[in-house]
C-alpha cells in the first residue's frame, strides 16, 4: 500500500514512511492511493475474534510489508493488554435501538488511546533500526495530548512538544499531562484556542528545514496511522451486532473529523453502513458544511465539551480529496486566505449519501446525559452525550441499530457531569494521584518563533544535530 497527499504533489509513501512523516510537506494529508476491499466472508469471519487479532486482520492491507504478520500481531497485542476491559472497546446497550461503544478503557480514558497505545510502539519499531531522533509536535483540545504523552514518555528516540489551549481544557485532562515527568515530555499552554494550537503545528511542518532539522512527526489524527488504529472498532462493533447481514448506524461526537473518517473508511472497505451522524457542539463548522456545503470557519465558543471546541477540522479535506480531488488544493488556498470555501456539487452528493451532519446546542446535550442516566444508569460524558443527542434525533430505517461512540470517561468532565445528572463520576484508580502530583509546563503566546525558539532549545535532535 502506498500514500499520496491530498494536495496532490510530492512521492508516494509506504508504510512506514506515512507514519514517521505525520503531514505532508505540500500541506496536504496523506491518505491510502485505494481502499482495500473486504468481502462478506471476509467480514463474516471477524466474529468472535480478539480485539487484538480484529485489529490485525483490518490494519494487515494498510500496513503492507512494514511489518510482519508477527510482528502485527504481538504489536496489537501489547498495546490492547494495557486496556482495562478484556473487550477493549465494548459494547453497552440503552434500550432496543441505541447502544453505546465505550472507547475509554485505555490509560488516558478516552478513544485516543486506542490509536496512540498502538502508534507509540510503531515508533520504537521503526526508529530502532534508524539513526534519528524524532521530534513529536501535537496540538490537543485535551485528549490526544494525555494519549500521546502516556504513550511516548520515556522512549528512546523520541520527544513529544504537546500545544494546549492555556484554560480551555479539564482539570483533569491538564493534570493528565502536566504531571507526567519524563524528560522527553514537554507542555505548552499556548494563549489562544485549539485551532491556533493546530495552526502552529501545522505551520512547522510547512518548514522545510525546520521539519527536517528537527524530524518531525505528529500524533494528532493528521497522521493516517492513527486513522488506520480507529477503523478497527468500527468493525469489531458492527460485527458483534450483526454485521455484514445487518446494516449499523454510527454516531460520533465530532470535532477533527478523525474519528469519523475512520467510520467512512470502514464503509469504503465494504463494512455495511446504514448513516454516520456528524455530532457537534455549537462549534459547528462540518455540520453546516454537510447541510449547506458551507465549511467556513467562525469563531470557537467555549463549551461543556472542550475536546471538540473545534472550527477548523483537519480531516474534512480527507473526505473531499476522496469525493472530489481535482478541488482540494483550490479549496485549501482559500480556506487558508479567507477561512472560507464551498464544497463542489460531487462533494456534497457523495457526503450526503452517508453522513448527516447533527448541531447539539447545551441544553440538548444535557437532555440525553440525563436520558442515559435516568433510563439506563449509564453515566456520559459530554462529548459522548452530544453524539447520543445527534442519534436520537437522526431518523433511520427500523431495524438498524444505532451506536454512539462514547470517546471519553465521564470522570475527565466531572463538572459538567454533575451539573447535569447530578452524579459526580469518579475516576478509575488507573490514572493515579493526579492531584497530588506537582504540575510541569509552560506558558506561550500563540506565535510560531516564540513555539519554534522553545523546541529549538529543548528538542534531542538539536543537541545532537
Ligand atoms: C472526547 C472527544 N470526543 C470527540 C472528539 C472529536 O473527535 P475528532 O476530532 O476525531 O472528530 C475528541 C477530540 O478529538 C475528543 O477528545
Ligand atoms: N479533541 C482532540 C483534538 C485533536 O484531535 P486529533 O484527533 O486530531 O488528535 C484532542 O483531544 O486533543
Amino acid at each position: 500500500m502506498r500514500y499520496r497527499s491530498t494536495r496532490g504533489t510530492g512521492a508516494t509513501l509506504d508504510f512506514e514512511q506515512v507514519t514517521l512523516a505525520g503531514l505532508a510537506p505540500d500541506g496536504g494529508l496523506y491518505v491510502p492511493e485505494e481502499w482495500p476491499h473486504f468481502s462478506h466472508d471476509a467480514i463474516a469471519a471477524l466474529a468472535g475474534l480478539s480485539y487484538a487479532e480484529t485489529a490485525v486482520r483490518v490494519m494487515r492491507p494498510f500496513v503492507g510489508d512494514a511489518l510482519s504478520d508477527d510482528e502485527l500481531r504481538a504489536l496489537c497485542t501489547q498495546a490492547y493488554g494495557r486496556f482495562a476491559h478484556r473487550a477493549v472497546t465494548p459494547l453497552a446497550q440503552l434500550d432496543e435501538r441505541h447502544w453505546v461503544l465505550e472507547l475509554f478503557h485505555g490509560p488516558t480514558l478516552a478513544f485516543k488511546d486506542v490509536a496512540l497505545q498502538l502508534l507509540g510502539l510503531f515508533f520504537e519499531r521503526f526508529l530502532s533500526d534508524r539513526d534519528t531522533h524524532l521530534t513529536v509536535i501535537g496540538a490537543t483540545s485535551g485528549d490526544t495530548g494525555s494519549a500521546a504523552i502516556d504513550a511516548l514518555a520515556g522512549r528512546a528516540k523520541v520527544d513529544i512538544f504537546m500545544l494546549h489551549p492555556q484554560g480551555r481544557v479539564s482539570d483533569v485532562q491538564r493534570r493528565q499531562m502536566t504531571t507526567v515527568k519524563a524528560p522527553n515530555v514537554h507542555n505548552i499552554a499556548v494563549e489562544g484556542t485549539f485551532d491556533d494550537a493546530q495552526a502552529l503545528v501545522k505551520a512547522m511542518f510547512a518548514e522545510p528545514a525546520f521539519a527536517r532539522r528537527f524530524s518531525l512527526s505528529a500524533v494528532n489524527s493528521i497522521n493516517w496511522a492513527r486513522l488506520m488504529a480507529q477503523i478497527v472498532y468500527y468493525f469489531y462493533a458492527a460485527v458483534r451486532l450483526g454485521a455484514p447481514q445487518r446494516p449499523v448506524a454510527f454516531s460520533v461526537p465530532t470535532g477533527n473529523f478523525g474519528d469519523v473518517f475512520a467510520g467512512y473508511a470502514a464503509a469504503k472497505m465494504g463494512l455495511p453502513i446504514a448513516r454516520l451522524i456528524v455530532a457537534t457542539n455549537v462549534n459547528d463548522i462540518v455540520a453546516r458544511a454537510l447541510r449547506d456545503g458551507d465549511y467556513s470557519a467562525g469563531e470557537v465558543t467555549p463549551t461543556a465539551a472542550p475536546s471538540m471546541d473545534i472550527q477548523v477540522s483537519s480531516n474534512f479535506e480527507r473526505l473531499l480529496f476522496d469525493l472530489d480531488a481535482d478541488a482540494v488544493p483550490g479549496q485549501m488556498a482559500a480556506f487558508a486566505n479567507e477561512r472560507a470555501m464551498r464544497l463542489t456539487a460531487r462533494q456534497r452528493a457523495g457526503a450526503a449519501a452517508l453522513f448527516t451532519g447533527v448541531r447539539i446546542d447545551a441544553d440538548e446535550m444535557a437532555l440525553a446525559m440525563r436520558w442515559a442516566c435516568e433510563g439506563s444508569g449509564q453515566v456520559l460524558d459530554p462529548h459522548t452525550s452530544i453524539g447520543l443527542a445527534a442519534a436520537r434525533a437522526t431518523e433511520l430505517p427500523a431495524n438498524v441499530p444505532v451506536v454512539t461512540l462514547a470517546t471519553a470517561h465521564p470522570g475527565k468532565f466531572r463538572d459538567a457531569v454533575e451539573r447535569a445528572t447530578g452524579v459526580r463520576p469518579g475516576l478509575p484508580s488507573r490514572v493515579g494521584a493526579l492531584f497530588e502530583r506537582e504540575e510541569r509546563y509552560d506558558v506561550l503566546p500563540a506565535e510560531l518563533e516564540a513555539i519554534k525558539d522553545f523546541i529549538s532549545a529543548r528538542a534531542t535532535s538539536a543537541r545532537s544535530g
